[in-house]
């Protein structure tokens, strides 16, 4: 019998074309981790052929070379605009907006790129954390566009949070209940502060860590938490509004009203009132974790608690998250999942771990 013998593929499979928006901490880790794969097997798997901050953007359809960046900090290939980027993705095979920004502009584009069969994977939670509107446009872009939405940045800074509860649910699992440490910059806060050196000092370290948001009273006032918390929340099956998540800021008024450049003079408003909520922990033996809690068809809420020393969710050091879900399966002894919560470094890995999973099985 002549059987044919199939030929041996001589061509690797196409790369994911991505366009990487925002250069700051966590889009630099990942522009940087990217450059990394040369001549390892990952690389070939996801081109970078665009790359904006909010004044720049160069686009290069054979590849954004990884020393053009310096050039793109400083000068300006063309003016970066969020119109260009479907046209620097424009072509067949798989196309992935990473968003590594703060931006409620590129936020309100995740729903439309997803419609348009492309991908998005991103760190920024105004996407999925905001409006319930929001949130289900962005649900019914991606039936509509067959497209894939890589949130695990967005919560834990890529821990398996979202993972977990979903891949429950999909064995049948009801959650009733989410609670723990969700900010990695206040994690990091509370296992640090003494009592004795000033609270604002602590803040300035861990935002030049590169742990806060870009404006610190993001996390300081729970608001990122809130958008956690509901995208936790909504992962989980409970779909809430915003405003059905209490939240017990830490940022006193004048210090909210402040403009963003006027807030570092200012952080020192938070040592007294922060002082006096630590002496009374310490006297009783407790700790100050700032915790978010979700109870089916129960409250939401988010503030700062103090645990006795031992309590789970006291654990855990550095800028750990330290959540337990309760479960059909997890009734009385919570699934407990525990890791580092921020930093460019954990999160470039969670969004460039999507984008290849994307590139994958999309
Ligand atoms: N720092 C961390 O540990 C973590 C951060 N994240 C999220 O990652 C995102 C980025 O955080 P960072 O890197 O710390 O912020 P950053 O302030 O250092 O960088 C933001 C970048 O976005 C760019 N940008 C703003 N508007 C843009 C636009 N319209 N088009 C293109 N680029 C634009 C800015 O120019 C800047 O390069 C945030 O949404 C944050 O919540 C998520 C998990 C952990
Ligand atoms: N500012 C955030 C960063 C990750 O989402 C945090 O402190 O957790």
């Amino acid at each position: 019998m002549n059987a044919r013998i199939a030929p041996l593929r001589s061509h690797a499979p196409q790369p994911a074309r991505v366009a990487l928006l925002g250069t700051g901490t966590v889009g630099s880790a990942a522009w940087a981790r990217l450059a990394s794969w040369a001549d390892t097997p990952l690389d070939g798997r996801l081109s970078l052929v665009h790359v904006a901050n909010s004044r720049f953007a160069i686009s290069n359809r054979n590849g954004v070379p990884a020393d053009t960046r310096e050039l793109l900090l400083r000068n300006a290939p063309r003016a970066s605009s969020l119109d260009a980027v479907g046209d620097a993705l424009s072509g067949s095979g798989t196309r992935i907006v990473i968003d590594a920004t703060a931006s409620e502009t590129v936020a309100e584009r995740h729903a439309s790129w997803l419609a348009g069969g492309i991908h998005v994977v991103t760190a920024c939670k105004l996407g999925q954390g905001t409006t319930l509107a929001r949130w289900r446009a962005i649900q019914a872009a991606r039936a509509r566009g067959g497209t894939r939405y890589g949130d695990s940045a967005t919560v834990g800074a890529g821990l398996p949070l979202l993972r977990s509860l979903r891949e429950l649910q999909a064995g049948g699992d009801r959650i009733h209940a989410v609670a723990g440490v969700l900010s990695g910059s206040l994690a990091w806060l509370f296992n640090h502060y003494d009592g004795l050196r000033p609270f604002s000092n602590f803040v300035r370290a861990a935002r030049d860590a590169g742990y806060t948001e870009p404006d610190p009273r993001d996390d300081l006032s729970g608001e990122d938490v809130r958008r956690k918390l509901l995208i936790l929340s909504r992962a989980a099956g409970h779909a809430l509004e915003a405003d059905a998540v209490q939240v017990d800021s830490l940022v006193p008024e004048a210090l909210a009203a402040l403009a963003a450049d006027d807030v570092d003079g200012a952080l020192p408003s938070l040592d007294a009132p922060l002082r006096e909520r630590y002496a009374a922990a310490y006297k009783n033996g407790e700790k100050l974790r700032f915790i978010a809690r979700l109870q089916a068809d129960g409250p939401a809420t988010v503030g700062l608690e103090a645990l006795a020393a031992d309590h789970p969710l006291a654990g855990g050091a550095g800028t750990d998250n330290r959540v337990a879900i309760w479960s059909d399966r997890y009734r009385e002894q919570p699934l407990l999942i525990q890791g580092p919560g921020a930093g460019a470094g954990v999160t470039a890995a969670a969004l460039l771990d999507d984008a290849l999973r994307i590139a994958r099985e999309a």
